[in-house]
C-alpha cells in the first residue's frame, strides 16, 4: 500500500499532513443528564465532521470542491486527483458554525486502498457520479459496497449526480439516480460543478444532518435530511431525495 507521506498535494490550498482528528459527539453522560433536565442540548463548535467526496476518476469531486469553497468553475483540461487531500469549510446551521473538513480523494483505482483507509473516521461520504457517464453510474454500487465494508455504518451518505448543466449529453435520467437512491435509503440530487446549482444544498444538507446527529435531544423530533432537500428543491425545483 502506498503511504501516504509519499503523496503530492492535491493542490495549493490543500494540505496531505493529516492530524489525527478525533471527533466526539458528546459523551453519554452529557446526554444522559441533558435528558433529565430537558435542557436545550448545545452544540460544540469545535467539532471537526470529516466528510469525503467520492466516485469514479473525472465526475467532479474536485471540481465540486472548489465552487463549493471558492464558488469558480475551473474549465479546461482534466487533471485527475493524485492522493487526497482536505479542505476546511465552516457552514452556517441554525445560528451556529459547523466545521466540515473536505476530503477530495482521487477516483483513480490505483489510489482506492488508500482512499479506503480514510473511510473508517469519516462522519459523511458525498458520492458522486457523472450523468453523461454511464460506467461512473454504473459503478455506484460497487462505491457502496465498499463504503459499507470500510467506512462506519452510521456515516451520512449522499449520492449527487453530477455534470447536471450537461443535458445533451446526459446519459443516465435523473429518474435513475433517484430509484438507486432510493433502493439505498440515501439522500440524493443532481449538481453542476459549473453552474454551481445545488452545490451549497448537497454541503449544507449534511452540514445539518451531522450538526442534528451532535445535539440530538430525545424530546425532539430527529431532523429529516429527505425533507429538507425536498424543501429546498420546491423552491429551486431541480433536486429529489429519498
Ligand atoms: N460541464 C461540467 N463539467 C464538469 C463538472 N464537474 C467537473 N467537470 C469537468 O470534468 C472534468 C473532471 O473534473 P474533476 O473535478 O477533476 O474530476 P474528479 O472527480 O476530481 O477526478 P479525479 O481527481 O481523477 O478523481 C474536468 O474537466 C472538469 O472541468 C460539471 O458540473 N459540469
Amino acid at each position: 500500500m502506498e503511504r501516504m507521506e509519499s503523496m503530492e498535494p492535491i493542490s495549493a490550498h490543500y494540505t496531505t499532513a493529516y492530524p489525527e482528528i478525533q471527533p466526539d459527539y458528546g459523551s453519554t453522560e452529557t446526554t444522559e443528564s441533558q435528558a433529565k433536565t430537558s435542557s436545550p442540548p448545545i452544540y460544540d463548535e469545535e467539532l471537526v465532521h470529516k466528510t469525503i467526496l467520492v466516485g469514479d476518476s473525472g465526475v467532479g469531486k474536485t471540481s465540486l470542491l472548489v465552487q463549493f469553497d471558492q464558488g469558480k468553475f475551473i474549465p479546461g483540461s482534466f487533471s485527475a486527483t493524485v492522493g487526497i487531500g482536505f479542505t476546511n469549510k465552516v457552514v452556517p446551521v441554525d445560528n451556529v458554525k459547523i466545521k466540515l473538513q473536505i476530503w477530495d480523494t482521487a477516483g483513480q483505482e490505483r489510489f482506492r486502498s488508500v482512499t479506503h483507509a480514510y473511510y473508517r473516521d469519516a462522519h459523511a461520504l458525498l458520492l458522486l457520479y457523472d450523468i453523461t457517464s454511464k460506467s461512473s453510474f454504473d459503478n455506484i454500487r460497487a462505491w457502496l459496497t465498499e463504503i459499507h465494508e470500510y467506512a462506519q455504518s452510521d456515516v451520512v451518505i449522499m449520492l449527487l449526480g453530477n455534470k447536471a448543466d450537461m443535458s445533451s449529453g446526459r446519459a443516465i435520467r435523473r429518474d435513475q439516480g433517484e430509484r438507486l437512491a432510493r433502493e439505498y435509503s440515501v439522500p440524493f440530487m443532481e449538481t453542476s460543478a459549473k453552474t454551481g446549482v445545488n452545490v451549497q444544498l448537497a454541503f449544507t444538507a449534511v452540514a445539518k444532518e451531522l450538526k442534528h446527529r451532535a445535539v440530538q435531544h430525545p424530546n425532539k423530533p430527529k431532523f429529516q435530511i429527505h425533507e429538507y432537500i425536498e424543501a429546498q428543491r420546491e423552491k429551486s425545483g431541480c433536486c429529489s431525495y429519498f
